[in-house]
């Protein structure tokens, strides 16, 4: 009988989420030159793979949507999740996981990396949750935003709290030690291990707002700012696709990641077989675009790539095996950057070692464990690893000599013949703070006068979207002290400038409100880090699993799919320094390729970093 309540449940939902994502029904004219978000937003964000985002998201959709309607219908009870995994089993699609046996190498969507849950990580998973959601409605299920207050109000606008906590006015303090190559470094991580798509109509951009009005659907969370700030006061937010569980069971809606969440460069080489063959045809052309910087990171690792390559015909390698070597042996460098270079500059070395996160200098250090699942969590996407949102101030083509259009289109010229790609290392960032620069809050993304994106209204707005709990849930899970009152002190705000604490306290009605990112950002950092300890516990618990939960991580030692203790030695000598000295036409560097040398470190000739030496892959083994 009840099976037969989840059924019907199921055939109406059916017909309801068939309609709101493929019939074509009348809507507002997809041109709005008010809302960026709908035109350069979409395309920094755009899916990886149209269909297949739209076969899971649609599956996710059908569960929430039958979910609801069933509960709806039985005083809010949900489904029993057997019956409801029988019944939704012909519209679940399943990721079947061939796995080989005893490969030496990652696949390219990241299945099989754990040999008991070979769909851990791949790219169109449901991100982790390290807290469950904190939604709107009733059920918790996800249908509405976060968006109530503790006392029953209304949260206040996301703009309002980034004018009250978060404006730098025109001129944010600039770092005193690290450099732009931090923040750009940063960005190959992020667009590594996550891409969350936006909700779509077909293949067409969803609009939220017509002028000042909100477009009212299931899809749009708009928010509204003061007359005058932006072009119209409606700003227009599309919420985020969701994926299903395994199975498609029951429960809160969880948001897509479009990436593998390995450590594994598949921003460079793909998230899937096509996208990895792409590559060995073309070359990596089409970079995630977010600025000429990040092209050029892009172009410093195919140049190591194509050297890599190289190295190892003259070795004797070919056919498939010679590609994919090649790209074990750039993840493994970049792992090993990493993790000795930029998780410490991050969260600082006591963090480093609380969560276990230290390579060791030489040899083999084995922290896999077949129970962590690497898969890039809900909280990391959404706000911690967003802490860098604090340190851009432009999107730094300006500081690049002889930047234009064109060579944004042929960027490798950027590399090799701009002198001043020595900026990379002189120029401070901005400082990590909870202050966003003019640019971050009212220039990103502007197409027409004042149309642009607020980032730290986005990063609140997406949290609420998401249903990430509150900053003192957050506290609380990190083993911090909640934040019982407005004021400072033991049962008050501990980790924050009175500053901070007013200008937070003008803004909520209350600390149990605080979304994350505006209460993590706004406090004091940790000894040798750049973020504060809510942030850096979650960085921490992050990268953790990115490192025990991958069994291709380069430090593992295990056969076949580790490296021998020469290889090992090898790839351990490499820096980011290292590596640029080769693709970057500047004679000295800073031992740190994150520290601006104008912060006292001295500069170290390119020509005395270690070569990539790869006799160690000699097939022939005579040397
Ligand atoms: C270079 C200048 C940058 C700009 C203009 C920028 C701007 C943005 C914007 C507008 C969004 C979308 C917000 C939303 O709709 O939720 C976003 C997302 C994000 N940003 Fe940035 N960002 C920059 C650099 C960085 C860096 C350096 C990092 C990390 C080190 C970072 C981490 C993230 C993450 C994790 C997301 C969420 C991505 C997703 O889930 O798909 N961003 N950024
Ligand atoms: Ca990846």
């Amino acid at each position: 009988d009840r099976y037969r309540d989840i059924e019907q449940a199921i055939s109406a939902a059916l017909e309801i989420v068939t309609i709101r994502r493929f019939a074509s029904i009348p809507r507002p004219l997809i041109k709005d030159p008010a809302n960026p978000v709908s035109q350069r937003g979409a395309l920094a964000r755009r899916r990886e793979n149209q269909e297949i985002v739209a076969k899971y998201g649609f599956a996710a959709d059908l569960v929430e949507t039958a979910t609801v309607l069933y509960a709806e219908r039985h005083g809010g009870r949900l489904p029993n999740a057997e019956a409801f995994r029988a019944a939704i089993a012909p519209f679940c699609p399943t990721k079947i996981a061939m796995c080989e046996n005893n490969c030496r190498y990652r696949s390219a969507d990241g299945s099989c990396n754990n040999r008991n849950h070979p769909e851990w990580g791949t790219t169109f998973s449901p991100q982790a949750r390290f807290l469950p959601p904190d939604y709107g409605d009733q059920l918790y299920i996800g249908i509405t935003p976060r968006f109530k207050s503790v006392t029953g109000h209304r949260l206040p606008s996301p703009r309002e709290i980034s004018n009250s906590v978060h404006d730098a006015g025109m001129t944010a303090p600039r770092d005193h030690i690290y450099n732009i190559n931090l923040i750009h470094f940063g960005l190959v991580v992020f667009l590594d291990v996550i891409s969350t798509p936006l909700l779509q109509d077909g293949d067409e951009n969803i609009v939220c707002c017509i002028g000042d009005e909100p477009v009212k659907r299931p899809a749009c969370f708009p928010f509204f700012t003061l007359p005058g700030e932006f072009s119209h006061t409606c700003r227009s937010f599309v919420r985020s696709e969701m994926a299903p569980s395994q199975g498609c069971i029951p429960g809160p809606r969880n948001q897509m990641n479009q990436k593998t969440s390995y450590l594994d460069l598949s921003l460079i080489y793909g998230n899937s077989i096509e996208g990895e063959q792409r590559f060995r045809q073309f070359g990596s052309g089409h970079p995630d675009s977010f600025d000429a910087i990040l092209n050029i990171f892009h172009v410093i690792f195919l140049r190591e790539n194509d050297k890599i390559l190289r190295d190892l015909k003259h070795l004797g390698w070919n056919g498939d095996s010679l590609y994919r070597e090649a790209r074990k042996i750039l993840s493994a460098i970049y792992q090993h950057i990493v993790y000795t270079e930029y998780v410490p500059a991050v969260i600082g070395q006591e963090a480093m070692l609380r969560y276990g996160l230290k390579s060791t200098r030489y040899g083999h250090n084995t922290m896999y464990n077949p129970t962590r699942d690497a898969t890039t969590s809900n909280v990391f996407a959404t706000a911690a690893f967003r802490f860098a949102h604090s340190n851009f101030d432009t999107l730094e083509n300006d500081v690049i000599e002889g930047f234009s259009p064109e060579t944004f289109q042929n960027y490798s010229n950027l590399v090799t013949n701009s002198p001043s790609s020595y900026t990379l290392f002189t120029r401070f960032q901005s400082k990590t703070d909870r202050f966003m620069t003019d640019f971050g809050r009212n220039k990103v993304w502007e197409s027409e006068p004042r149309n642009s994106v607020d980032t730290m209204s986005f990063d609140i707005q997406r949290g609420r979207d998401h249903g990430l709990p509150s900053y003192n849930r957050w506290r609380e899970y990190c083993g911090l002290r909640p934040i019982l009152h407005f004021g400072k002190g033991i049962m008050g705000f501990a980790d924050h400038t009175i500053g901070a604490i007013k200008a937070l306290s003008s803004v909520y009605r209350h600390p149990n409100d605080i979304d994350l990112m505006s209460g993590a950002m706004a406090e004091r950092h940790v000894s040798g880090g750049i973020v504060g300890p809510t942030f850096a516990c979650l960085l921490g618990e992050q990268f953790a699993l990115f490192k025990t939960g991958d069994r291709f991580f380069y430090e593992n030692d295990f056969y076949p799919t580790g490296f021998t203790k020469g290889q090992l030695r090898e790839i351990k000598k490499q820096s980011l320094s290292s590596v640029m000295c080769r693709h970057v036409n500047v004679p000295a560097v800073p031992q740190n390729a994150f520290i601006s040398p104008k912060a006292g470190v001295p500069l170290i000739p390119c020509m005395t970093f270690p070569k990539l030496d790869l006799r160690e892959w000699d097939l022939h083994g005579t040397y």
